[in-house]
């Protein structure tokens, strides 16, 4: 993965763990909220990735590139592939049950993808230092194993529910989000 410095982890930065009370290994990861564009399952037209941990501490997902997703013809667009990528990593940083904002996130394409393609995804954190997580996907072709089409390193921050409060209506976030107590 080409990466900045800004997405590298520092020297002091810490290896995450898995948390007590993670999703058990294999158990599907639901929607973080029903109306987002990348795994909501209330969203009309979103990319309605599916997910689970193998781990604790990082996330597989499988999104299915659509007719709605192209580009060119017959190709995913680049900003959905990285929504994609976006919203893998958003789930992988999920796990750490503290609220993360995407900072920055940093793309490298390699090869096209078709319509009809599943894309495997895999996300997980190369390290966490203060309110900073360094996280990395990659998307694969048809399979865990196939050619990678898609890279990405990220830096989250971790903010404060009010950061949500301000735009959203904080009945829906306290309803979604049992892992986190709503005080705004
Ligand atoms: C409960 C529901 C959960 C839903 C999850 C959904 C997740 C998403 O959809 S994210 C959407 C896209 N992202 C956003 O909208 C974020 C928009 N940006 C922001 O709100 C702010 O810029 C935010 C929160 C990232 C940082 O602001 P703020 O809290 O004031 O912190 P700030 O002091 O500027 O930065 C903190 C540190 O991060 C660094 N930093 C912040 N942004 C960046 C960046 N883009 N690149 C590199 N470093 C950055 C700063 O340099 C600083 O570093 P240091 O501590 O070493 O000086």
């Amino acid at each position: 993965m080409t990466r900045s410095a800004l997405t590298t982890p520092p020297p002091d930065a810490t290896r995450p763990r898995p948390l007590p009370g993670a999703p058990a290994p294999g158990a599907p990861l639901g929607p973080h909220y029903s109306r987002c564009f990348g795994c909501g399952d209330g969203h009309p037209n979103g990319l309605h990735l599916t997910a689970l941990t193998p781990d604790g501490i990082s996330v597989v997902a499988e999104f299915t590139v659509e007719e709605t997703h192209q580009g060119a013809p017959g190709l995913a667009h680049g900003g959905v592939l990285a929504a994609a990528m976006d919203e893998v990593i958003g789930m992988s940083v999920w796990l750490f049950q503290r609220p993360y904002v995407t900072g920055r996130l940093e793309t490298d394409y390699l090869a096209p993808v078709p319509v009809g393609t599943v894309l495997h995804m895999r996300a997980w954190c190369n390290g966490m230092s203060g309110r900073k997580a360094y996280l990395e996907a990659e998307g694969r072709i048809g399979s865990p194993d196939g050619p990678v089409a898609v890279r990405a390193a990220a830096l989250f921050i971790e903010v404060a529910m009010e950061h949500f409060a301000k735009h959203g209506d904080i009945q829906t976030i306290a309803d979604e989000h049992h892992e986190y107590e709503v005080n705004p």
